[in-house]
């Protein structure tokens, strides 16, 4: 790396636009959405998808909402031509889609672009050349006049060829590649020059497409650059402003948010963000973002794992853990005080009397996009008491008192630190098991019990095994429990008191099993925390007792 970078990198310079609006505006309705996934993201892959797999993404696009489709490049060759043929003569292309291709501004290409959308009903050919000065220089080697007459050129092999074919509705966009680092006023001008040839109106416009092909500045800029071209070109309405950012920068979805504030009315890009070097700007994310401010976005990504799956089959790279939204890791929280705050989250909800989603940590519903709420917490050595509880509950029913909670957490956290890796649900049930619940290693095990009344006294009659023996047992107090640990003591047992009780169900009907849980004071002042798990009530608080006094 260079001491100073300025020797060979400049800043990007300010769009001259002092009284800009779209700091102040908020996003209330959705773009016209374009996906590229065919054409920008297929071109970037290491194999570009076969027919099959264009099939599968196509279908996958209408699936999700999807009205416009770039479905190729069709003079790249045969495979995207002969794809393209194949899907307008297949009948899949539904009469509210519609497919688009993309061209360069040259006369046989535009040709074959054409003829490989040929019995369409309605279809976009899409022109692009680039107008920034480092690719005129060293791309075309041409002036500023001769670029504007490639696009004008170009405009012109769009008009006729579609006079040439007249049974399909031609549409017509055009895209000043390299937009972004670009002259504003150059843009501007091929704009409205390619405008000039093609005639649109308001009630058919032409789509002119601002890309950021190679993403070079903060996206306010790119966002100034929108507005500053939406309010100086000429007849606006005639026009539909699009948006195709990249993401070089890693603000390619900011951008294309920033571009709408500044009142660009369509957007171009890939789900998950394919596309050439770090991708086109991700569909889903701007999608879901607005989801999320509660404007519906009219795509439906309420599957996102059939999504994913598709995408990751046919681009054949995977979803990253941490993409927005779909991420295997997104709606997880490994750490102590989020899983804290999610529980609580899901526990208020219980009690509320609304659908707001108001869940910290989550800044979306995951059941909105299919998934359920098992993973949102998972354990290591990172978590705390609220997260193991929630493990415990989501997976076996069990809804453990708070001082419990911390206590059996502790063993979970040693746990945690000897194995250094995630606990499963099954580690953490089994921790459970052998720290409360009857093994042949505990000291004091139920074998059967019974019990009567004597005036205002209850005596249990059990039978235990006490350290390998089966024994007789019996102990009288003013309650269940308590002659219960009477007859513990009796026996060589803890002296204990009871602190605090509590029992619930799990499950419903014959199944139903009933919890129980205690903490209980021994003599020396030491809390012992005991579970019991039986079909009915009464012997799962003895088991619980029990449980408590193995701890001892
Ligand atoms: C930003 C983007 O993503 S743009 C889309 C890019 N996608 C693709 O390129 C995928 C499909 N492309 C292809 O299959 C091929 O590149 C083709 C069929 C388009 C062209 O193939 P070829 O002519 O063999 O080669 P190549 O792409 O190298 O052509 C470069 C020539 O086109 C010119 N050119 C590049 N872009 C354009 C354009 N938009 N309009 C007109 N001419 C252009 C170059 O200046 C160069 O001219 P030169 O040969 O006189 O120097
Ligand atoms: C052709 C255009 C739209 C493009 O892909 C880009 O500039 O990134």
């Amino acid at each position: 790396m260079l001491r100073d970078p300025s020797v060979k990198y400049s800043p990007f310079p300010q769009v001259p636009l002092a009284d800009r609006q779209w700091p102040s505006r908020t996003i209330t309705q959705p773009p016209i959405w374009l996906s590229t996934d065919l054409r920008d993201g297929n071109q970037a892959l290491i194999d570009p998808m076969d027919a099959e797999k264009k099939t599968r993404f196509f279908d996958l696009l209408v699936r999700c909402g999807l009205k416009e489709i770039e479905v190729g490049f069709p003079a790249s060759g045969a495979t995207d031509f002969d794809y393209i043929q194949n899907l307008v003569r297949s009948g899949r292309i539904p009469d509210d889609v519609t497919p688009q291709v993309l061209t360069q501004a040259r006369a046989d290409l535009i040709r074959t672009s054409f003829d490989s959308l040929q019995g369409a009903r309605t279809a976009i050919v899409h022109l692009y050349n680039a107008v920034s000065p480092a690719w005129r220089r060293v791309v075309f080697n041409m002036e500023m006049p001769q670029i504007k007459q490639i696009a004008i050129d170009g405009a012109k092999q769009l008009r006729d060829n579609a006079a040439r074919l007249p049974g399909t509705d031609w549409r017509f966009e055009y895209s000043p590649e390299t937009f972004s680092t670009a002259e504003l006023d150059f843009s501007i001008e091929v704009c409205a020059a390619v405008m000039d040839v093609l005639q649109p109106t308001a009630e058919k416009p032409i789509i002119l497409n601002l890309p950021a092909t190679v993403e070079a500045a903060t996206p306010n800029i790119y966002a100034d650059q929108i507005e500053y071209f939406a309010r100086h070109l000429p007849n606006r309405e005639a026009a539909l402003i699009s948006l195709h950012t990249h993401n070089d920068r890693g603000t390619g979805v900011a951008a294309a948010e920033l571009g709408l504030l500044a009142g660009a009315d369509r957007v171009e890009g890939c789900l998950f963000g394919n596309g050439e070097r770090t991708g086109n700007t991700c569909l889903v994310t701007i999608a879901l973002n607005m989801y999320t401010q509660g404007v519906d976005p009219g795509l439906d990504f309420s599957d996102i794992d059939e999504v994913i799956a598709t995408v990751e089959y046919c681009n054949n790279i995977p979803v990253h853990p941490r993409h927005p939204y779909g991420g295997e890791l997104v709606y997880t929280a490994f750490s102590g005080s989020h899983q804290d705050a999610i529980k609580k989250g899901f526990a208020a909800r219980e009690r509320q009397n609304d659908e707001k989603w108001e869940v910290p940590y989550l800044p979306i519903d995951p059941a909105d996009l299919g998934r359920d709420y098992e993973a949102v917490i998972r354990v290591n050595s990172q978590s705390g008491k609220g997260g193991v509880a929630w493990v415990l509950e989501q997976d076996k029913g069990l809804k453990l008192p708070k001082k419990m909670q911390a206590s059996f957490s502790h063993v979970v956290q040693a746990l945690a630190d000897q194995t250094s890796r995630e606990l499963a649900a099954d580690d953490i049930w089994h921790a459970f098991e052998a720290h409360y619940l009857a093994s042949e290693a505990k000291r004091f095990q139920l074998v059967d019990w019974s019990e009567s009344h004597s005036g205002p006294d209850r005596i249990f009659a059990g039978k235990l095994t006490i350290d390998g023996q089966t024994r007789s047992v019996s102990g009288r107090g003013n309650g269940l429990m308590s002659s219960v640990i009477a007859a513990l003591a009796e026996s060589g047992g803890p002296l204990m008191d009871i602190v605090d009780y509590s029992e619930h169900a799990i499950g419903h009907g014959s199944d139903a099993q009933a919890a129980a849980y205690v903490e209980c004071r021994t003599a020396d002042g030491r809390s012992l925390f005991g579970c019991g798990l039986d079909t009915d009530v009464a012997t799962a608080s003895v088991r619980a007792i029990l449980s408590a006094a193995n701890g001892a």
